[in-house]
């Protein structure tokens, strides 16, 4: 049976832990490295970035998760995650993960809009998405291979590269588990991929 781990430093991790077993996949919560190599997929929880990059790096976390990502097995960063997987962060601050040709802005949204609660247009999706933003960022730039899935006002908040999936919000705390099902097929793909030879 597919695995799918949630990598449980700090944030929102077992709203996404539900949602993978609603699915009917086994889901684990990651607190070390050594796990990796036994999951299909890896999910990047929303949070703190800087919060998680101090535990990424203190339980050496970072040259696992490139190479699970250079074995082209999917990963999917929601809000913080997003932030981690970045080539670049507009800011000039040092990027973390460096695994997707985005830039991309933190906090991006102003103070009365913190966070609040939308509906997007989604490519791929037949009805709009109900989105939560919580502190968000956006996505300032794509570079190659990058795939816009959403746009809220002019700024991008959600996209693919790949085996790599991103939004700005948490698909997690809503009901609606249309995001899940869209990793699982990319999780599902990469794993036939691998197992055919
Ligand atoms: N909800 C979130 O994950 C917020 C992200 C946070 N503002 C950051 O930059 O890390």
């Amino acid at each position: 049976m597919l695995k799918i781990g949630v990598l449980a430093l700090q944030g929102a991790v077992s709203e996404h832990i539900k949602q993978i077993e609603s699915a009917g996949l086994v889901a684990v919560a990651v607190k070390k490295a050594s796990e990796l190599h036994t999951l299909d997929g890896l999910i990047i929880p929303g949070g703190e970035s800087t919060a998680i990059r101090k535990l990424i790096d203190y339980y050496e976390f970072k040259s696992p998760i490139q190479q699970f990502s250079a074995e082209k097995k999917p990963i999917f960063g929601t809000c913080a995650g997003l932030v981690l997987l970045a080539n670049e962060l507009s800011d000039d601050s040092e990027a973390h993960l460096r695994l997707m040709n985005i830039t991309v802005k933190r906090n991006a949204f102003g103070r009365q809009k913190d966070s609040f609660e939308t509906k997007l247009k989604v490519k791929g999706f037949t009805d709009n998405v109900p989105a939560v933003f919580i502190r968000a960022p956006i996505i300032t730039e794509v570079q190659e291979n990058v795939e816009v899935l959403a746009t809220h006002d002019n700024q991008i908040v959600a996209a693919k590269q790949g085996h790599l999936l991103v939004t700005s919000f948490h698909p997690e705390l809503t009901e609606d588990n249309r995001w899940m099902n869209l990793f699982i097929e990319m999780v599902k793909q990469a794993h036939q991929k691998t197992t055919i030879h």
